[in-house]
């Protein structure tokens, strides 16, 4: 498999996209005009400096509003051509991109077209030179790829072909099916891009908000399958004009590009296995069982407060690690680490950040598998070194620079509880929790993307439409995420002063800000952690008349909800019940959820109300309340 992306799909100078691509592992660049137009290179210098990077130019573009052109308008676009050829030539690459004309003064007419392209077939053949013909979305006279492609069929010249690109075809529902007709060889480049399924103008969805294959809700997988059986087996190139992604990290973006490219090819082999792969072998994403733990890393000053929180919310201490400053408590099946270490990774991240989530291990059914897959995507791999006697667990930097443990039911990483920790003491009934509902990750708002895109290639995640919530300071948006028995919120807001824009900043950097536990009795919950002094965060009275109005809900619900500050939502499957924690000092919280028949949300309706309870709670006395 061949990859390459755009220099217009990441930021920075022509020398540092280059940088960036390079490193993340591309094979080529598509030099878009501008980007060449606007360094003070020659083009000979832009030549050599990609044949530095050990990448090759895949293709030039863009040039536009060549055919169906009356005089004196055609004349021109061929003079023009021949002056971009001749650039090509220094440039060292042999393909450009033709996209179908805008022009005012275009006349249309498909054989006028195919003739533009015969001639102009025949001028680049004298450089070299292949030209290939897309259709942009919004084109004058040619906005499909089947009429392009009848365009490129009546030139039949053999420096004339047919660019493919994903959001084109997508972006206006064109049949994947039709594809599958073109002869692979006639199929001169393919661009991919992904969108979310947002309404709007075609030409402005596609230039602000594209984005990498599996970050959207376009099926580029359906495209790129029809593309594979055609036989093509040329390069695959992201192209993606994105607002975020141009002020972003260069290596970032890029990184998750190449990703989503391996991503997408492996679901296109594993949905078309009768097709040839150019894709070296790799494990496919696994569903997760589980969460097996969550680790704390705190200090010696701060782990009582933290030890009193732990407790209230029902957890016991129950053993030590064998060889660190490692607690394990317990409840239900659920694990909670509190690690004091004065050294290593844990301590960094704490002298970083404070007090904060360091680690989450998951179960899945095969670790060495994930390990593998994680790899294949360039997900980066963690290693500690570990005494004789202890597991070495394998696992990889998930969100923030946290570690994401990756353990199983094998012969050897089973034995965690065995190998690494003291004889466990009993753990008491708590206040009833029975496991992880889910982990809500809080980020800056542009990670988001990136972070759903990692869930999804690395466990198949499938994710929930994004939603907005109202912090009385600034919108907040939430992308849940699942996979298998896992759930993940991802929490981000361009609003500094929003729970969630504080989190981050005070925080340095995204990290877990809440844990939602499960129980099968929301009452017994509430009531025991009222009885242990967990410091349950108050919801006001507007809340409890407005819920019992919006669902009907029965007095006597309503009645036992109040004084136990639970919250309540439900959706076509079933009920949800909340009890919520006031934030702690550094933004993190609890809640506790009981889930009943088939309901798949999160109470995104409540977190408005969370969100101002909790800020009221934290406010600091003297100041207005609201
Ligand atoms: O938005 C554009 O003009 C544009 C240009 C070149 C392309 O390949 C494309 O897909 C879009
Ligand atoms: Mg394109």
């Amino acid at each position: 498999m061949r990859t390459s992306i755009a220099t217009v799909s990441i930021a920075g100078t022509l020398p540092e996209k280059l940088e960036a691509v390079a490193a993340a592992g591309f094979d080529g660049i598509e030099i878009f005009e501008q980007d060449f137009i606007a360094s003070d290179m020659s083009p000979r210098d832009v030549g050599r400096m990609v044949a530095d990077h050990g990448l090759t130019i895949t293709l030039f573009q863009p040039f536009r509003d060549f055919e169906g052109l009356p005089e004196p308008h055609r004349s021109r676009a061929f003079a023009r051509a021949q002056r971009k050829f001749d650039l090509m030539n220094q440039l060292g690459t042999d393909l450009v991109l033709v996209c179908s004309s805008v022009h005012p003064a275009a006349i249309g007419g498909i054989d006028r077209m195919a003739q533009d392209f015969r001639d102009l077939g025949e001028v680049a053949a004298q450089h070299g030179i292949r030209v290939g013909f897309e259709a942009l979305a919004w084109g004058r006279h040619v906005n499909d790829h089947r009429d392009a492609w009848e365009v490129v069929r009546r030139a039949d010249h053999p420096n004339i072909g047919l660019i493919l690109d994903s959001f084109h075809t997508l972006g206006r529902g064109i049949s994947l099916q039709s594809i599958r007709s073109i002869p692979g060889d006639r199929i001169f480049f393919v661009q991919l891009a992904d969108a979310p399924a947002i309404p709007m103008d075609l030409l402005y969805w596609s230039r602000h908000f594209r984005n990498m294959p599996g970050e959207g809700d376009l099926d580029v997988t359906g495209f790129m399958r029809a593309v594979t059986a055609t036989g093509y087996a040329g390069p695959l190139s992201l192209e993606i004009f994105n607002d975020q992604f141009r002020a972003g990290l260069p290596r970032l973006v890029a990184l998750d590009g190449y990703r989503s490219l391996v991503d997408l090819m492996d679901r296109v082999r594993r949905q078309e296995p009768a097709l040839p792969s150019a894709l070296p072998d790799f494990p496919a994403p696994a569903p997760i069982k589980g969460v097996e733990f969550v680790e704390f890393v705190t200090s010696k000053k701060e782990e009582p407060d933290l030890s009193t929180f732990l407790s209230g919310a029902g957890f016991t201490p129950v053993a030590r690690h064998v060889s660190k400053s490692v607690t394990r408590w317990r409840q239900g099946g659920v694990n909670v680490l509190v690690n004091m270490e004065s050294t290593g990774f844990a301590h960094s991240t704490y002298v970083v950040r404070g007090t904060t989530v360091s680690e989450i291990a998951l179960k899945v059914p095969d670790a060495e598998a994930a390990l593998d897959r994680a790899r294949a995507l360039h997900v980066t791999p963690h290693a500690e070194d570990v005494p004789p006697g202890e597991l070495s667990i394998p696992a990889v930097r998930g969100v923030g620079g946290s570690v994401l443990r990756l353990l199983d039911d094998g012969p050897t990483l089973s034995r965690i509880w065995k190998a690494d920790f003291a004889e466990a003491a009993a753990a008491d009934a708590g206040v009833g929790l029975t496991g992880i509902d889910h982990i809500g990750q809080t980020m800056a708002h542009d990670e988001m993307l990136s972070w759903s895109l990692f869930y999804h290639a690395m466990f198949d995640a499938a994710k929930a439409p994004m939603v907005d919530v109202a912090d009385p300071d600034g919108l907040v948006r939430s992308q849940a995420v699942q996979s298998g028995a896992l759930r993940v919120t991802l929490n981000g807001s361009e609003a500094r002063r929003t729970l969630v824009g504080r989190f981050v900043e005070e925080g340095f950097g995204a990290s877990v800000q809440h844990i939602a536990f499960a129980t099968n009795d929301i009452f017994a919950t509430a009531e025991a952690l009222a009885a242990r002094g967990f410091p349950i965060l108050k919801i006001g009275e507007n809340y409890f008349d407005d819920v019992a109005a919006r669902f009907g809900l029965p007095d006597t619900l309503v009645a036992r909800m109040k004084p136990l500050n639970v919250l309540y939502d439900e959706d076509a499957g079933g009920q949800f019940f909340q009890v919520y924690s006031r934030s702690r000092p550094e933004g993190l919280f609890f809640e506790f959820v009981q889930r009943q028949g088939n309901y798949d949300g999160y109470g995104a309706a409540n977190a408005p109300f969370r969100i101002a309870a909790q800020k009221r709670a934290t406010r600091p006395p003297g100041l207005p309340k609201f």
